[in-house]
């Protein structure tokens, strides 16, 4: 490309962004970067950087909060110079997002083994000093970050973990390469492209009309209850699922379903929760508990449910085993509070 013609299309994709909405603008920019490794590997050049240590993320903790900082390309470059650190390490970061004035945001791990440099992975306690942050499971801090920095670090986590796992075609065994914004991986021997992918889960909050229905593991925080959950089958519409894991699990059978929300959930794994609302027959309301999935399930009045969702979440507290409901980042929180605020939300017809 000349010079010329290279100014002449920057002059006309910045009047081409400058003409959408600033959410449209991003998400074409966006585009781009995933489409254009040139375009990506610019972006780098002004963009900035979330870093992780074996998937966890650094944060700075401020108060009762953290917080995610981000560093320029120079700041990354200095930093992998003094650990010993060659910069083709750079080329492992994942495009995961931009600000609205088009700074490219990208998340990079310094602790998995790098597949563009041949140094060992930088220790975690000298790299916790210099950046004066702690590279911190999110498990511990997802709530408590704020909801933008919550999203953007499963996301970006979610990422890192896959290409982690996906280094290796599973037709050739030769290894794989990845874009430079990540969104795709490819094997250079057969051409096949593999692009991350998440696993879909239903979670349903079953209702008689006047209970709800909420269920534990034997894994899940002491005292907690929620909405069922399961992955869907291959092969299953979010509906038969539905019907299959309530059948599974407590073995009803629900009669009406309704859509309520969806998410990303990164715990263990990517999935995306569809979060729906489901009536079982009036009479109809035993339940048998499958004790190879679930440690207890039963049916709880409006009140009790309506108090325990007034409670502070003793997520991150000492928990003394009183019933008490998943934190407001989970969806299965909004589902439950939907079902509190409007409990007629689940015998709307399908
Ligand atoms: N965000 C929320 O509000 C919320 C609430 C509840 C559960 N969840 C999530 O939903 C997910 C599913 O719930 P569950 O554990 O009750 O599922 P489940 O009832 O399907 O039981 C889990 C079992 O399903 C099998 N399975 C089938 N496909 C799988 C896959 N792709 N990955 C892993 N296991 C698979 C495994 O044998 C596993 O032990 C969990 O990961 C949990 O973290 C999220
Ligand atoms: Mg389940």
């Amino acid at each position: 490309m000349s010079l010329y013609c290279g100014i002449a299309c920057r002059r006309k994709s910045f009047w081409y962004f400058r003409l959408l909405s600033t959410y449209v603008a991003k998400t074409r920019y966006l585009f781009e970067l995933k489409e254009d490794d040139d375009a990506c590997k610019k972006a780098q050049q002004t963009g900035a950087f979330y870093l992780f240590h074996s998937l966890a993320p650094l944060l700075q903790k401020s108060g009762h909060q953290y917080q995610a900082p981000r560093h320029s390309l120079l700041e990354l470059e200095r930093l992998l110079a003094k650990f010993g650190q060659d910069t083709q390490r750079i080329e492992d970061s994942v495009l995961i997002g931009c600000s609205d004035q088009h700074e490219a945001w990208f998340a990079l791990d310094l602790g998995l083994t790098s597949s563009s440099s041949q140094n060992a992975a930088i220790q975690k306690p000298e790299m916790e000093t210099e950046l004066k942050g702690s590279f911190t499971e999110l498990t511990k801090a997802l709530f408590q970050l704020n909801t933008k920095d919550a999203s953007l670090l499963t996301m970006a986590q979610a990422l890192l973990r896959w290409h982690d796992a996906h280094q290796f075609c599973s037709r050739s065994g030769q290894p794989t390469k990845k874009n430079m914004a990540g969104s795709k991986r490819v094997c250079p021997s057969n051409k096949i492209i593999y692009y991350p992918q998440m696993a879909p889960v239903v979670i349903t909050l079953v209702s008689d009309g006047t209970r709800c229905l909420l269920a534990r593991q034997s894994s899940f925080p002491k005292g907690m209850y929620s909405a069922l959950a399961g992955f869907c089958d291959i092969g299953e519409s979010l509906e038969e699922a539905v019907r299959r894991e309530v059948a599974e699990e407590v073995g009803l059978e629900v009669e009406r379903l309704q859509y309520s929300a969806s998410q990303h959930w990164p715990f263990p794994n990517s999935s995306l929760m569809i979060a729906c609302h489901a009536t079982v027959k009036p009479g109809q309301t035993e339940i048998q508990v499958n004790l190879k999935e679930l440690e207890a399930a039963g049916w709880f009045s409006h009140d009790e449910v309506a108090t325990a969702l007034r409670k502070k979440s003793p997520y991150t507290q000492q928990q003394d085993g009183t019933f008490w409901l998943p934190p407001k980042l989970a969806i299965a929180h909004q589902l439950i509070k939907e079902w509190v605020e409007k409990p007629s939300c689940s015998t709307l017809p399908a």
